[in-house]
């Protein structure tokens, strides 16, 4: 099978957006090798968050890398990007090949088990800019995503497998919220990068 005939590829979501699943995009012994790299040299620290004025920290780890020293807001925190490492250049430069899409910076999420998830959001943060191409590649275990969309209420889920792009662009952070809803079944760990393009 030819994973990157875009012909073959279709978009995942019904209307308002695109969303575009490439399916596993390396090698299980390629993805098992990066999965214990990133483990090992990211710099993994618990997520913060100030909601409807409480201060919380997440158990889900999380790390930011990028070209350049960026400030990145979110949920009311200020977040300093880190320079990337040799690995996350490597990936990089193989999710902007399969994708066809540049990103200048990369935010990793580390969820430990099944307990721990995100909830619904979209990324649409002011600095992404509008119709912005989000590239989300995992690695470990495998985890089921949804969408929403925002009016309508209609949702469509999938199973992001290890090694896996998922590649959300156009309309979809206006209009569709996404999640990774947290489950029993999991008990083992999951790493997702979510490839952005900072514009201011
Ligand atoms: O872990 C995932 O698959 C999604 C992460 C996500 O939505 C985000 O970092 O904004
Ligand atoms: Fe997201």
């Amino acid at each position: 099978m030819d994973l990157f005939n875009t012909n073959t590829l279709s978009n995942i979501l019904p209307y308002d957006g695109e969303v575009v699943y490439y399916g596993k995009i390396i090698s299980k012994e390629k993805a098992f090798s990066y999965y214990e790299q990133l483990l090992q040299n990211i710099e993994w620290r618990n997520d913060e968050a100030n909601i409807f004025g409480k201060h919380i920290v997440t158990k889900r780890k999380v790390a930011w890398y990028g070209n350049d020293n960026y400030f990145y807001t979110y949920s009311n925190t200020t977040k300093q990007a880190l320079l990337w490492t040799a690995e996350l250049l490597e990936l990089k430069a193989i999710i902007e090949e399969v994708s066809g899409v540049k990103y200048n910076s990369c935010l990793l999420n580390l969820y430990h088990d099944g307990s721990e998830g995100m909830a619904w959001h979209s990324d649409d943060e002011k600095s992404l800019g509008k119709h912005t191409t989000i590239a989300s590649f995992s690695l470990g275990a495998d985890r089921k995503f949804s969408f929403k969309h925002k009016a309508t209420k209609q949702t469509v889920s999938l199973v992001l497998e290890k090694g896996s792009l998922l590649v959300m662009k156009g309309a979809t952070q206006t209009n569709w919220l996404h999640r990774l809803p947290p489950t029993k079944k999991v008990k083992s760990p999951r790493i997702n990068l979510t490839f952005r393009t900072i514009v201011e």
